[in-house]
């Protein structure tokens, strides 16, 4: 059941640490992992929402050490390889080499989509400890074909064995997917790949736009456990494409029942398209600051959609997660201001 069309990376147990306040623990990755393993899934990422050394104050803290997750993960595994995200800046070539040193076969190197030459050491890093290497170009929405095109050749030229198009913010629409992974396609020699969000119910339109403008490499999570409304669901996603005759190599059963019986339980709230997580896609904004969004909005009680739409306006980008509270204090203020000369 080796044979695939498309390589799919699970990231639930990344991803979806955002959605859970970055709360994993080792019982729960262990047996996440082990029955993704079973189902035959080629790559489980395993990291701190924001990727290695993420775990602070400004993006959350994690419940258990990221490490001890990442070790236990590879242990379980018998055919999946356990990979990582890093964004330069957050997580150090340090945190790398210990994430390689445990046994992790593959590094995802994000950066914003305007900085990829911020990757190069790591991308170099990277390769030079022998792992399979993804350059990750975040919040891809934000710029025009031209210059996406021009950053992920950059990532190319440091060693990148894959470029992924990332919609941090479930932002973009089925034409501009299909525009611009075309457009990779023909300036790139390594594959390509895409990672979506959910927040305009548009993940899985957008997935297969981008699989049949050829991207191979496509990332799901489980239950849509994944930050804002989650990313394209990786049980339905193996389901209809078995119906579209590409070959995934999955076990479509053992996915669903992973998915009800194992990960829907770990969910704090199912996981739906609420009013914030719509909001992230249409004003285009990083879909991890919805559950910072959301607190800033009780501790100054405005509403959670005017500062996700203030941050859109403001073109804010991960690693801004400070910009959050300052924005939801401004609105209280001007509403304060507001409500004293009526
Ligand atoms: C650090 C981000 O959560 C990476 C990601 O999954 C995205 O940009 O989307
Ligand atoms: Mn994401």
């Amino acid at each position: 059941m080796n044979e695939r069309d498309v390589l799919i990376t699970e990231v639930a147990l990344r991803d979806g640490s955002h959605a859970i306040a970055h709360s994993y623990k080792v019982d729960q990755v262990v047996r996440v992992t082990k029955a993704l393993d079973e189902a035959n899934v080629p790559y489980i990422e395993v990291s701190h929402g924001d990727g290695l050394g993420g775990s602070s104050l400004q993006y959350g803290l994690s419940t258990t050490n990221e490490f001890e997750l990442i070790e236990a993960a590879v242990h379980t595994c018998k055919q999946s390889k356990i990979a990582v995200l890093l964004l330069p800046g957050i997580g150090t070539v340090k945190e790398l080499k210990v994430a390689a040193d445990l046994g992790v076969k593959m590094a995802r190197i994000a950066t914003h989509v305007t900085e990829a030459d911020v990757s190069k050491q790591h991308i170099s890093k990277s390769k030079e400890l022998g792992l399979e290497t993804v350059g990750f170009l975040m919040m891809s929405h934000m710029v025009p074909v031209e210059k996406l095109v021009e950053q992920a050749l950059l990532m190319e030229s440091y060693g990148a064995d894959v470029v992924y198009m990332v919609d941090s913010a479930g932002a973009f629409l089925p034409h501009e997917v299909k525009q611009r992974i075309a457009a990779l396609r023909q300036a790139l020699s390594v594959e390509i790949g895409f990672h979506a969000h959910n927040n305009l119910s548009l993940a899985m339109a957008n997935t297969l736009v981008a699989i049949e403008e050829g991207a191979t490499r496509i990332d799901g999570s489980v239950r849509c456990l994944g930050a804002g409304a989650g990313n394209t669901q990786t049980e339905v996603l193996v389901g209809v494409l078995e119906r579209l005759n590409i070959k995934t190599g999955i076990d479509f059963y053992k996915m669903m029942d992973l998915a009800e019986d194992i990960v829907a339980p770990i969910l704090h709230t199912p996981q739906e398209i609420t009013r914030g997580s719509l909001i992230l896609g249409y004003a285009g904004v990083y879909s991890s600051f919805l559950l910072h969004a959301n607190r800033a909005a009780k501790k100054w009680n405005v509403d959670a959609r005017d500062i996700l739409v203030e941050l859109g306006k403001q073109r804010v980008v991960g690693g801004q997660e400070d910009m959050i509270q300052d924005v939801a204090s401004k609105i209280a203020k001007e509403r304060a201001v507001l409500l004293k000369g009526e």
